[in-house]
C-alpha cells in the first residue's frame, strides 16, 4: 500500500493525501450517507430492544465497538461488515487491529520501529511458523483488499454515492486516477482511526451519564420534547442529526464528556520546526520529536477552571455575554479532536455519530451500571479503551418501538 496521510511527514505531501479526500468527510456530504447510518444504528436498537426484554446483561463496549466498525464498513467500505447481526467480531478483524495497533503503539518508542516485523524475513518466519497474532494487520488488509476490489471493478453491485466513492474517484498528484492501493490506505485510515475512537467517545458519553444520573432527567426533558416537536411522538422514526446538534444539554454533555475521556490519550508526536520554539522556561531545539497527550491539555484548570478535573456540562451552557466568552475561550482550548493542519479528518462523522447515539439511546433505553464501584476498566495503547462496561437496559415507556421492531 502508499503512504497514509496520517502518516506522511512530508508537509505536502500531507496536504495533497488529505485534500483529496477532505470533500468525503464534510457534514453534508456525509449528511446525504445519513440513511446508510440510520440503517446501522436501528439494527443496533433491534438488538438492544432483545436485550433490554431479556433482562441479558451486555458490554455495551463491544456493542458500542460494533456499531462504529459497521459504520465505517457501511459508509466506506460498501457494507456492514456484520457485527451488529451476528453479534461478534466477525473474522476477528476487530481483534486484529486492536493488536496491530498495541504492537505499533509499543514498538513506536523503539528504534527502526515496525521494521522489525515489516521485513521480508520476519514476515516469511512468521507465515512458515504460523504466529498468527503477530499476522493480525495483515489479516485486515487481505479481508480489505477484497472489498476494495468488488467495488472498483463494480461487482459488489452497490450504485451508490458514499465514503469508498469517494476514495475511488480521488485523483493522484498528476491528477490521474488513484490506484487501488491508494483506496485501501484510505480504508485503512478510516477503519484504523474512526471507529474505535468513536466507540469510545460514544461510551464516554453514556458512562458519565451513568455515572451522573443527575444529569438524565434534564437530558431526557430536552430529548423527549424535539421528538414531539418534531412529530416523532408516536413514530418509529429517530431524531436526525440537524436536529440533535440544535439540543444544548445534549451538545454540552457530549462536549464534557468528550472532554474528560478523550479517545486519544497517548501524545502525538511533531518534530520541532527550523529555528526551535520556546514553550514557557524550555527552548525547544529545531528536530526535537515532542507531544502533549490530550488528557492533560484537556484538564488544564488555567483552561477550564479550578474545577477542571469535574464533570460538569453547564459549563458549556451559556448564560450571559459573559459565558459566551469564555466557552469560545474553552473551545479554542479543547484538543480532543487536535489542532491545526493535523486535526482530526473524521470529526465531522464521528460528531454525527455521537449525537445521534446518545439522543436515541437515552430516548428508548433507561440503563443501569453492573457495577457503580467500577463501571469499566481503562486500558490505553493509543487510544483509551474502557473495557469490562456492563450494563442492563430497559425499554422506557415513552417509545413506540426502539429501531424498528414493534413493541
Ligand atoms: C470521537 C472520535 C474521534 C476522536 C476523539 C479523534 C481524535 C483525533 C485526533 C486527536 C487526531 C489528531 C492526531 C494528531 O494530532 O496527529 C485525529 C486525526 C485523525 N483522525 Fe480522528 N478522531 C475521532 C474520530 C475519527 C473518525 C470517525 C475518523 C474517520 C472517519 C477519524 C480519522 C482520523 C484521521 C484520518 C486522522 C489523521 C489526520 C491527519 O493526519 O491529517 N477520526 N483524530
Amino acid at each position: 500500500m502508499t503512504i497514509s496521510f496520517f502518516a506522511a511527514t512530508d508537509l505536502a505531501t500531507h496536504r495533497h493525501l488529505r485534500s483529496r479526500v477532505q470533500g468525503a468527510y464534510t457534514t453534508t456530504s456525509l449528511l446525504t450517507m445519513e440513511p446508510l447510518l440510520q440503517e446501522v444504528l436501528d439494527a443496533n436498537w433491534s438488538r438492544f430492544e432483545c436485550f433490554a426484554r431479556s433482562g441479558e446483561v451486555i458490554a455495551l463496549d463491544k456493542w458500542a465497538n460494533y456499531l462504529t466498525f459497521d459504520i465505517v464498513g457501511q459508509l466506506a467500505m460498501g457494507g456492514t461488515i456484520g457485527f451488529i447481526q451476528q453479534g461478534l467480531d466477525v473474522n476477528g478483524i476487530i481483534r486484529s487491529i486492536h493488536d496491530g495497533f498495541w504492537l505499533m503503539a509499543n514498538m513506536g518508542n523503539i528504534p527502526l520501529q515496525m521494521f522489525w516485523f515489516n521485513n521480508p524475513i520476519i514476515k516469511r518466519l512468521v507465515r512458515v511458523l504460523g504466529i498468527k497474532r503477530l499476522n493480525a494487520f495483515d489479516d485486515f488488509v487481505e479481508w480489505l483488499d477484497i472489498r476494495v476490489e468488488q467495488r472498483m471493478n463494480n461487482k459488489d453491485g452497490m450504485p451508490r454515492w458514499d465514503m469508498l466513492q469517494h476514495f475511488i474517484e480521488a485523483k493522484d498528484m498528476d491528477k490521474n486516477p488513484v490506484k487501488k492501493a491508494d483506496v485501501m490506505i484510505e480504508g485503512v485510515n478510516i477503519l484504523g482511526a474512526g471507529a474505535d475512537t468513536t466507540a469510545i467517545g460514544i461510551l464516554a458519553c453514556v458512562g458519565a451519564l451513568l455515572k451522573h444520573p443527575e444529569y438524565i432527567p434534564r437530558l431526557r426533558d430536552e430529548i423527549d420534547h424535539a421528538y414531539q416537536q418534531l412529530g416523532l411522538d408516536s413514530s418509529r422514526e429517530h431524531i436526525k442529526f440537524t436536529d440533535a446538534q440544535n439540543l444544548p444539554w445534549l451538545s454540552a454533555i457530549i462536549k464534557e464528556s468528550t472532554r474528560l475521556h478523550p479517545s486519544i490519550q497517548y501524545q502525538l508526536p511533531r518534530y520541532v520546526p527550523a529555528g526551535g520554539v520556546q514553550i514557557g522556561p524550555y527552548f525547544l531545539p529545531e528536530g526535537t520529536v515532542c507531544g502533549i497527550s490530550c488528557r492533560s491539555t484537556n484538564r488544564s484548570k488555567k483552561a477550564f477552571g479550578a474545577d477542571a478535573g469535574s464533570f460538569r456540562p453547564e459549563r458549556w451552557i451559556s448564560q450571559s455575554k459573559e459565558d459566551d466568552e469564555r466557552i469560545k475561550y474553552c473551545n479554542s482550548m479543547l484538543t480532543t479532536f487536535g489542532t491545526g493542519s493535523r486535526s482530526c479528518v473524521g470529526k465531522n462523522l464521528a460528531t454525527i455519530e455521537m449525537y445521534k447515539y446518545v439522543a436515541q439511546f437515552f430516548r428508548t433505553f433507561d440503563a443501569e451500571l453492573l457495577d457503580m464501584s467500577e463501571p469499566w476498566k481503562t486500558r490505553s495503547q493509543w487510544f483509551s479503551f474502557q473495557r469490562d462496561f456492563k450494563v442492563r437496559l430497559r425499554l422506557r415507556d415513552t417509545c413506540v418501538s426502539g429501531g424498528g421492531v414493534e413493541k
